[in-house]
């Protein structure tokens, strides 16, 4: 479970996340969502300490991330599939981390098997494609068996194949009683994946809801999605904007 309390960080005296406090619990799909800029990235570090907050706290299951014990086996990451040695096979990078903690060479194999990456296993992550690095960065954060997962984009790159393979993993990991923090800009598949939303604009909690529930507004989530991050958006196309002249 992951328990966010007033959270805030500032980057050369901005501020990109502003007293948020939210909870991802247990056998649940949180889905969060935010336009470019507003946050999630930096939230999700936040919580696994790789950024310092300006004030609030982040903690897994109680504790905060930087004092767990066998970080890997309470919360699987993966922030960013391309933090990878090239040069290693998958397999090896995959045995690397999994000697951090005394992971068996079997529980490597088998979450090679989990992404379906067994015909890859021996190529040098380098000469992976985009789907097949988010998959071996799933296999990664499966390694120890967590309770919880923290995943950013991680349908980021997926063929379909690979889209409809992400939306059951994390459905059977939340049923298997996990935590499961998601985030994506595919506001469809979260309307299919998700529990619940985690809605954020410029650092602040918009919305933090289950999906069906009436604080969310008439329509799809997406009809949700847009009325409630309309003041939130930095990055704005001319044509969406009105025209492209
Ligand atoms: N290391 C950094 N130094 C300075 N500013 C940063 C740093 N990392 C992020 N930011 C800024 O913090 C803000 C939030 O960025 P963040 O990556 O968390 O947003 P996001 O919601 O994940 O965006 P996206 O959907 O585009 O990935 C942005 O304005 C970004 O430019």
């Amino acid at each position: 479970m992951i328990q966010v309390r007033e959270l805030t960080k500032c980057y050369g005296g901005r501020v990109v996340v502003d007293g948020l406090t939210f909870t991802a619990p247990p056998g649940v799909v949180t889905g969060f969502l935010g336009p470019n800029g507003a946050g999630k990235s930096t939230t999700m570090r936040l919580i696994v300490g790789l950024e310092r907050p300006a004030s609030g706290t982040a903690m897994v299951d109680g504790v905060r991330y930087a004092d767990l014990r066998a970080p890997l086996r309470s919360v699987g990451t993966m922030l960013d599939a391309r933090s990878v040695h090239p040069g290693r096979t998958a397999f090896r990078h995959l045995m690397a981390v999994a000697r951090t903690h005394g992971i068996p060479r079997s529980r490597v194999q088998e979450v090679i098997g989990l992404a379906g990456l067994e015909s890859v296993a021996g190529r040098r992550a380098g000469t992976f494609s985009l789907g097949m690095g988010q998959r071996l960065g799933i296999a990664g954060a499966l390694l120890g068996d967590p309770g919880t997962l923290i995943l950013d984009e991680p349908v980021n790159g997926l063929d379909p194949d690979g889209v409809l393979w992400m939306r059951h993993l994390v459905r059977e990991l939340a049923a298997e009683g996990r935590a499961v923090l998601l985030s994506s800009h595919l506001v469809h598949e979260l309307a299919l994946c998700a529990d619940r939303v985690v809605v954020i604009g410029k650092g602040r909690l918009l919305a933090d809801a289950a999906l069906g529930d009436p604080a969310l507004g008439e329509g799809s989530l997406e009809d949700a999605y847009l009325r409630l991050t309309a003041g939130s958006v930095e990055f704005r196309s001319g044509a969406a904007r009105g025209g492209v002249r």
